[in-house]
């Protein structure tokens, strides 16, 4: 009864009933024009206080952090995770997510965040994509694989030093994974299996996802196991080693490190390293395509400050704010829902007036940054917000500077609105590639 005010739920369904459990994202919208920026919704028996709009987002998120940063557990997303340990995502607020996150951001920098040889892998798989798209100029392409192979790719260089073919079976299986569960995760079965306990053994379509997990878990043993074969402690050649040596160092010292662990967090900067980046880049192609004259600045303005240089380098980000304005655009759009498990999601709707709307970019006119989260805010915050940022900004920019991205003359209307899931995810769509002249 202490809850914010909310709509009366019913016995087990609780609120179930008002949200469309594929997309719930306008009616959760509409009961905050009901009820408030703050208010309370039972997904079945399980209370659930939605926070919209930025001042509510900040008092919760940055001034009561302590309070607002724990995970809830016992949903899907944790027994898929079959948690011995839940890595750092699915990790209550307290000192082993703090052990963890701490020592995730030391190796992530130990190995390239925000260095030079992190923009070197990023070019160098971003040279993949674009040969790549070379063999599809002048056809209609659906690129929805394209950009997860590629963000993979980047992720999987940090984590254990590998770069797969396209093609390959560990390739075409993490792209899958990812796409298949992010959706399951936090679609409709998702959600009956988080707010109706008693279905949980039958045999519905979420079962799958227990599957697939099961399945990336044996992937990510063997690599564990080549790693510990071949590694020479003390020496880490990536992440997996960095935490071995990690392990060794702390010994059975009761804290929070375990293999276990270890295999969690993998799997959580791989899918978080992927799914996210790649409908990123997706949306933003999305909407250049849909409003060309935006894409036209965009290529004036790369040509301009890029010259006859080779390759786009990240120190010339802050001198292309109309790339930046767009790429910003697109997350927006994109606001992934993974907070959902411990709060709502950073709703930015009151910032961007209506999210999807037909007509952005009007004035060149800079968001202001602290109502932009797509990363979130608080402690919380993206542990991989820098590696992303460099990914976005360098993919983008070498695509826009070499091709123009049409959307074919038979595709109909676009549709803007995402398909939501773990990562909101464009609906697939295709694109006819054009070779720029002047590249
Ligand atoms: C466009 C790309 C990305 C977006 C929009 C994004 C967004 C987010 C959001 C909204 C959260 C939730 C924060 C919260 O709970 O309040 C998050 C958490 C997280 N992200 Fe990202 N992310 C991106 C890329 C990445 C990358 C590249 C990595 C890995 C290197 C990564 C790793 C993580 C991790 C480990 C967490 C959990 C942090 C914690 O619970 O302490 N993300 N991200």
């Amino acid at each position: 009864k202490n809850y914010p005010p909310g709509p009366r739920p019913i016995p087990i369904l609780g609120n179930l009933l008002l949200l469309n459990l594929e997309n719930p994202v306008a009616d959760l919208q509409r009961l905050a024009k009901r009820y408030g920026n703050v208010y309370t919704l039972f997904m079945g028996p399980r209370p659930m206080v939605v926070i919209s709009g930025v001042q509510a987002i900040k008092e919760a998120l940055v001034n009561k952090a302590a309070d607002f940063s724990g995970r809830p557990q016992g949903l899907m997303m944790n027994h898929a995770l079959q948690v011995k340990a839940p890595g750092v995502v699915l990790a209550d607020y307290g000192s082993a997510w703090k052990e963890q996150r701490r020592f995730g951001l030391m190796a992530l920098r130990n190995f390239g965040l925000g260095k030079q040889v992190m923009e070197h892998r990023i070019l160098g798989e971003i040279h993949r994509i674009t040969q790549l798209l070379e063999q599809s100029v002048g056809k209609s392409t659906d690129l929805h694989q394209l950009f997860h192979k590629a963000a993979s790719n980047i992720i999987c260089q940090v984590l254990f030093a590998r770069q797969f073919d396209y093609d390959d079976e560990f390739m075409e299986f993490f792209t899958l994974y990812f796409s298949e569960t992010s959706k399951m995760l936090q679609g409709f079965w998702g959600t009956i299996y988080d707010s109706v306990p008693m279905l949980r053994c039958l045999p519905l379509p979420f079962q799958r996802v227990f599957d697939l997990f099961k399945m990336a878990r044996e992937r990510y043993s063997v690599v564990l196991a080549e790693s510990k074969v071949s590694r020479v402690p003390g020496k880490p050649r990536h992440f997996i080693d960095c935490y071995l040596d990690e392990l060794d160092k702390r010994g059975a010292d009761g804290s929070s490190f375990t293999e276990d662990q270890l295999c969690a967090f993998m799997l959580e900067l791989h899918f978080g390293g992927t799914d996210t980046t790649a409908n990123t880049v997706l949306t933003g192609l999305l909407y250049l395509m849909n409003y060309p004259h935006v894409q036209e600045r965009c290529q004036q303005e790369i040509d301009k400050v890029l010259d006859g240089r080779m390759k786009p380098v990240l120190k010339t980000e802050t001198r292309c704010p109309m790339c930046r304005l767009s790429f910003m655009r697109s997350r927006g759009w994109l606001t992934p829902s993974l907070s959902v498990f411990s709060t709502a999601p950073p709703e930015t709707q009151s910032f961007w007036d209506t999210p999807y709307q037909r007509e952005p970019l009007s004035s060149l006119t800079c968001p202001q940054y602290y109502a932009f989260m797509p990363f979130s805010t608080g402690p919380r915050i993206c542990l991989g917000e820098s590696l992303a940022r460099m990914e976005l900004f360098l993919i983008l920019v070498t695509l826009l500077r070499k091709f123009t991205f049409v959307w074919p003359e038979d595709a109909g209307e676009p549709d803007f609105t995402p398909i939501f899931g773990l990562t909101q995810t464009p609906k697939p769509y295709r694109v006819k590639i054009q070779l720029r002249g002047a590249a």
